[in-house]
């Protein structure tokens, strides 16, 4: 590596920006990357792995740190806690550096940001937890159950909880493991442009490792697959012709479940960044229209560049707040897709820290604001139509809970299909969708 030092000091940059700030993670990683473009492969996987699992991982690392420190973690300075956390992270899950390293570029870089006088302190937690780290005891499971998956999976308790509740207890350890795994890139085919076969030649002339989506409850996705061992995706010009579409294999279930009859007109009514719509207008294969809908105008450029890299002439980008009925719309749609701003619990693999800035307040209000929606574009729906409800969270309340009092205020609408998606090992992240329709 060129200079260590400056990688760990950005790395605590980011965690400062994103455990002070409150900045999104992803986001935050994301334009540290962009800014650093010059840096090697080497060193821009060691900022990302870093970052992430220290965010992954900070109930559990939190819990280390306070099992070997008389000052406890939330009486830190924050400097000082996020050099610990992501010491300890690398103490605990990268091989790769030996223990001596870590705890030297520790107080390397407490000394550099200012903290010199605490560096004995830094020094002195970091090498009692490197010879401790093995037989530290963690929370009892027999006697608190929610304290242990908490601490062990870095989940907070009040979500644990929730889970619990809603599904009992295997299927949350299962759900809890998945969320510890990396997020595989899924793409899908652009159909209208290429088949999958000539696609995945293309991506190997470009170097891309692809693996073909195997999944036995999708047999619908023989044009997705999983790509690794590329550096940028604009690099590609594969991606930049608009011949695939970055997109999670369980967004993928939403056209797949609407499959849309040629010359629908169809209403994405929350759409940015447009994944779905985009999905949907290729289905149509150039029939209908597809009306894609987002709140600001930072959000509906966003579509409008997707439109434009697909070159899809059935779609337009139209910004219009959801919550507002629009007199004009009533009863015009063959579809409406309702993807509704959520929780996002179900997409912590790739927002690892969502987790942490979600609560159940928000969560509350969440719950509200979809009633809200759902209630205002319902109306949009043709007779014989369809409504397309979907989240990418896993919480009852916000889904079933959700399509319960739907159907109860909306007896002119029947349930079709309903689908909870739960993150799984490989791919798929944590997803809801429910598809009902008006009666003709
Ligand atoms: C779950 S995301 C949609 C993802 C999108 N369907 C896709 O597949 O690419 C929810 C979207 O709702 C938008 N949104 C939030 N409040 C809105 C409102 N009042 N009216 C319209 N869109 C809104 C957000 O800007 C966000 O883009």
């Amino acid at each position: 590596m060129t200079d260590s030092v400056n990688t760990r000091e950005l790395i605590l940059g980011i965690l400062m920006e994103v455990t002070k700030e409150g900045s999104y993670s992803h986001l935050v990683i994301r334009s540290v990357l962009d800014k650093y473009q010059y840096l090697e492969k080497k060193e821009r996987a060691f900022i990302t792995r870093v970052s992430e699992g220290t965010i992954q991982y900070m109930i559990e690392l939190d819990y280390i740190i306070n099992r070997f420190s008389k000052v406890k973690v939330n009486k830190m300075k924050p400097v000082i806690r996020n050099i610990l956390r992501m010491s300890v992270y690398q103490l605990k899950y990268m091989d790769s550096v030996p223990d001596s390293a870590v705890c030297n570029e520790a107080v390397k870089l407490a000394k550099r940001k200012g903290f010199g006088s605490l560096s004995g302190f830094v020094n002195g937690v970091l090498r009692n937890i490197s010879r401790n780290l093995s037989s530290i005891t963690y929370p009892d499971g027999q006697k608190d159950q929610i304290q242990y998956l908490s601490v062990h999976y870095s989940m907070p308790e009040w979500i644990v909880k929730q889970w619990i509740n809603d599904y009992g207890m295997e299927r949350t350890v299962s759900v809890l493991q998945a969320f510890l795994q990396e997020a595989p890139v899924t793409i899908r085919t652009n159909l209208l442009k290429i088949t999958p076969e000539a696609l995945e030649m293309r991506l190997k002339e470009e170097g891309v490792t692809t693996e073909k989506i195997v999944c036995a409850d999708m047999p619908e996705l023989n044009y997705a697959f999983m790509i690794s061992g590329f550096d940028h995706l604009n690099a590609l010009e594969s991606f930049r012709e608009g011949l695939f579409y970055v997109q999670d294999v369980s967004s993928m279930m939403v056209a797949e479940t609407v499959d849309p009859v040629k010359d629908s007109y169809i209403m994405d009514v929350c759409a940015a960044p447009g994944g779905k719509s985009v999905h949907l207008a290729e289905k149509l294969g150039g029939t209908g229209m597809v009306e894609a809908r987002d709140l600001t105008d930072y959000k509906t450029d966003l579509i409008r560049q997707n439109i434009a890299r697909h070159q899809l002439s059935n779609m337009r980008a139209v910004q219009m707040d959801a919550t507002v009925l629009d007199e004009a719309s009533i009863g015009k749609a063959d579809v409406v897709i309702a993807d509704l701003p959520c929780s996002g619990l179900g997409v912590m693999r790739r927002k690892t820290d969502i987790k942490y800035k979600m609560t159940l307040q928000t969560e509350q209000e969440l719950v509200s604001l979809q009633r809200k929606m759902l209630e205002t574009v319902c109306q949009y729906v043709k007779a014989g139509g369809t409504l397309l409800y979907s989240t990418c969270t896993m919480d009852k309340m916000e889904n079933e809970d959700n399509v319960t009092w739907f159907l109860k205020q909306h007896p002119q609408f029947e349930l079709v299909k309903m689908q909870q998606i739960f993150p799984q090992k490989t791919y798929g992240d944590g997803f809801f969708l429910a598809k009902l329709q008006k009666k003709a």
